[in-house]
């Protein structure tokens, strides 16, 4: 093996990792930027990817891209979660055959493939990797708090959760028993509106992750301290808790579509801490009437906010025709500013903002903590629901919105969360959190020593 180890302390190698992400938004990112990590750690990179939602190459000339040929999956919309479900089965049934051709053609050209990552939702690669004899490392894109709860999917089966709840359970506060933060009216949305479905794919994921050498988390150890110890019992991978990956490289922009950079501008004349960024990520999507909610509780806040709203996101609607005539103008007494796609870290790093409206999607909780901005929080399904329970209930650095979206209690919460006494506590404990992420990537901090011992492990494969 070629392996030299330089003044800096980067290992300078001519081994490959060969990574696999999986072709939506919220997950090529932080694939693209543990890349980069690896990359800067002397690794050679080549990423296999679909045609379908395909990273820019130009903006990685570092890395190598291969696409996987003849794979459909391009005609698939993703705007709800049926789809998602879909196109999980359809994008691990038909890659199989491609994946494994293109990595039995990099192993026969000698390229040096150490070893190779792929995206928990690529969970039946696992077969390509074992009969090729290549290790497979398993990146797990949200917390270790979801992945245990998709870990206890039989216990819901059993516990008969698997059926229509009725609106007293939809509103139970009664914790479930082994799923702790997660509450009783947290479960409809968690299995989606088709728990068969969904429940079937996490099973897969889980299932799929047990056999992998080693999982790569972006998260750190003093976030979740306590269900790391349900982790190291349940599942005796080798686990590296690398994160925040996003802070690595601060400039580096991975994602896929077109930011519009001109509201930070308008952020500069805002005053400190006064905004509420509002956004639902890259899938989430909202009927006609809760968008109104949305609009009316934004507007009638008072206070000032900054809204993602990405085209198609409404049903039926191309953009903000639904609005009233003038809301920004007249009703929102132009308070507010209105994007299709943002900067997110910049602007959750920017001095006027003082909250973010989130679906709790796991990149976006991630980066919220980072920059020590309190969230309101309106999951919609699947890892974002215990993502939300423990931004409210254990980490206590947010508000769930409990009504789904309704203009009275969306005045209301947002005026606790950036006006309230209450806010200044959740203030307290973020900024807390925010600096233990940031002392866990320096030197001996417990990511930066992980990464270390996943160098060695990458090397030793
Ligand atoms: O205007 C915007 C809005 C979002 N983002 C970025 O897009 C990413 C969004 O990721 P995330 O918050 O995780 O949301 P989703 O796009 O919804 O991600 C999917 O993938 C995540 C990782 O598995 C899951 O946690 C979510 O539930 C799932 O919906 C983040 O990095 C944001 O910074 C922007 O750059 N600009």
């Amino acid at each position: 093996m070629d392996l030299t180890i330089t003044g800096t302390g980067t290992v300078q190698t001519s081994r490959v990792v060969v990574m696999l992400p999986y072709p939506l938004e919220g997950h090529i990112n932080p694939m693209l930027q543990l890349a980069n990590i690896l990359h800067s750690k002397g690794f050679s990179i080549t990423v296999l990817h679909t045609r379908f939602n395909a990273p820019n190459p130009t903006n990685h000339p570092h890395f190598n891209f291969i696409p996987i040929p003849g794979v459909a999956g391009d005609d698939l919309p993703v705007s709800d979660t049926g789809n998602l479900i879909r196109l999980m089965h359809v994008l691990n049934d038909e890659c199989l055959g491609p994946v494994r051709d293109c990595l039995e053609r990099l192993l026969s050209e000698d390229a040096g493939v150490a070893c190779f990552v792929t995206d928990a939702q690529w969970f039946a690669v696992q077969k390509v990797a074992d009969g090729l004899k290549v290790p497979r490392v398993v990146y797990w894109t949200s917390s270790v708090s979801a992945f245990l709860s998709f870990s206890a999917v039989p216990l819901l089966r059993h516990m008969g959760c698997f059926r229509r709840f009725s609106d007293e359970e939809k509103k139970s506060e009664a914790l479930v028993t082994g799923l702790e933060p997660l509450k009783v009216r947290d479960l409809s949305k968690f299995l989606t509106s088709d728990p068969e479905g969904a429940s079937k794919l996490m099973e897969l994921m889980v299932q799929g992750m047990k056999p992998a050498q080693a999982v790569i988390w972006n998260t750190f150890k003093e976030l979740e301290e306590l269900q790391l110890v349900n982790l190291h019992r349940d599942f005796p991978n080798r686990h590296f808790l690398i994160g925040p990956f996003h802070k690595y490289f601060p400039a580096l922009s991975t994602s896929l579509l077109t930011r519009d950079e001109n509201c930070i501008s308008w952020l500069d004349k805002q005053a400190p801490k006064s905004v509420l960024y509002v956004s639902f990520g890259s899938l989430a999507g909202v009927e006609e009437s809760q968008f109104l909610e949305i609009a009316w509780g934004l507007a009638n806040s008072k206070q000032p906010f900054l809204w993602v709203v990405r085209p198609g996101s409404v049903k039926g609607s191309e953009w903000l025709e639904p609005l009233p005539d003038g809301f920004l103008e007249r009703i929102a007494e132009g308070r507010g500013y209105i994007v299709k796609w943002a900067p997110q870290r910049k602007i959750l790093a920017h001095h006027s903002i003082g909250g973010f409206w989130t679906h709790s999607g796991w990149n976006s909780t991630l980066e919220s903590v980072c920059e020590g901005v309190p969230m309101i929080c309106s999951p919609s399904f699947g890892d974002q629901l215990p993502n939300a329970r423990n931004v409210s209930d254990v980490w206590k650095i947010g508000v769930e919105l409990r009504n789904g979206f309704e203009r009275g209690e969306i005045e209301s919460v947002i005026k606790r969360v950036m006006v309230d006494e209450d806010g200044l506590e959740m203030k307290d404990r973020i900024m807390n959190l925010k600096e233990k992420a940031n002392l866990c990537l320096k030197k001996g901090g417990s990511s930066y020593s992980s990464l270390e011992d996943l160098v060695k492990f990458i090397l030793s494969c």
